[in-house]
């Protein structure tokens, strides 16, 4: 079965971009799947976050639902035509190769010289277009990624691992920034992050994952699962405290939507095996 497997939608949002039902990939080599059982689906404008441990298949949903690893069992849809911006984990550069951060955003589609500046300044970088890429800081990069993915005019932004590198400030920047475009774009956003505090104030729909979705909702709701605790410490628990404190006094965990999902089956060993 191949990603590009088209069906029609099983969900009641009215048009989701993006649907899977009971996704599962095996890649090549590997003894048990990388992922099973994934449903998932993404709407117009939302920003949904993928969160789980080392190696518990983030990156390959990520790579599943862009159609660069073929699916072993379920179902994928996407909206036909769907026009995807993807920033991956990890650009290979050869810094011995000259190339400025203009060239850089022609590959692999050629754009005009009016339009590479403009999504540089969109993404806080203006004017580096002559730069070498290999002079870029941490941070100038990961924007002029985010400039090269921009550049598709994507109805969904792909972001695996987009502020790896960055301090605290630089994290917190970056996240503003996807914010401000999905408000202008009205793009929807799957972002794979480790930054648990930053994505999870930024979220408007979690998915923990381990292998396969352990939990998943508002994040409210996810940070106040014992699947999500489990994986990632008693302090994790605490996530959304310092948030809601500051910010969100109507949402002080009473009340919240039913956690969805849950985890009554076995976990090869892993501590995410409690019902919700
Ligand atoms: N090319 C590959 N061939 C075989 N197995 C792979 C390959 N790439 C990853 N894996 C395995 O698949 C599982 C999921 O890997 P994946 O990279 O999707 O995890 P991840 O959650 O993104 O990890 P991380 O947080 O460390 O980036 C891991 O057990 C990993 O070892």
């Amino acid at each position: 079965m191949t990603a590009a497997e088209i069906l029609p939608p099983q969900t009641n949002d009215p048009a989701p971009l993006i649907v899977a039902e009971g996704l599962g990939v095996r890649l090549p080599g590997a003894d048990r799947p990388a992922l099973r059982d994934v449903d998932l689906s993404i709407s117009p404008a939302r920003i949904v976050t993928v969160v789980g441990p080392n190696g518990s298949g983030k990156s390959t949903l990520v790579r599943a639902l862009l159609g660069h690893v073929a699916l072993s069992a379920g179902r994928l849809w996407r909206q036909p035509g769907l026009r995807i911006g993807y920033v991956p984990q990890r650009v290979h550069v050869d810094h011995r190769i000259p190339m400025t951060v203009r060239r850089f955003l022609s590959l692999p589609r050629r754009v005009t010289d009016a339009e590479a500046p403009e999504a540089l300044a969109r993404t806080g970088v203006e004017g580096l277009g002559a730069r070498q890429i290999g002079r870029l800081s941490g941070g100038q990069f990961q924007r002029v990624l985010l400039a090269r993915a921009l550049l598709n005019r994507p109805q969904l932004l792909v972001l695996d691992e987009p502020t790896q590198g960055l301090d605290q400030p630089g994290i917190v920047a970056f996240y503003r920034l996807i914010e401000e475009i999905r408000q202008e774009t009205g793009a929807a956003v799957l972002l794979v992050s480790h930054d648990l505090l930053v994505v999870m104030r930024a979220s408007d729909h979690v998915i923990c994952l381990n292998g396969h979705v352990c939990c998943h909702g508002t994040p409210q709701a996810v940070s106040a699962a014992p699947e999500y605790q489990a994986l990632f410490g008693a302090d994790s628990a605490q996530t959304l405290a310092l948030y809601r404190h500051d910010h969100d006094h109507a949402h002080d965990g009473l009340g919240e939507p039913a956690l969805q999902g849950g985890c009554s089956h076995d976990h090869d060993g892993d501590a995410c095996d409690s019902a919700p």
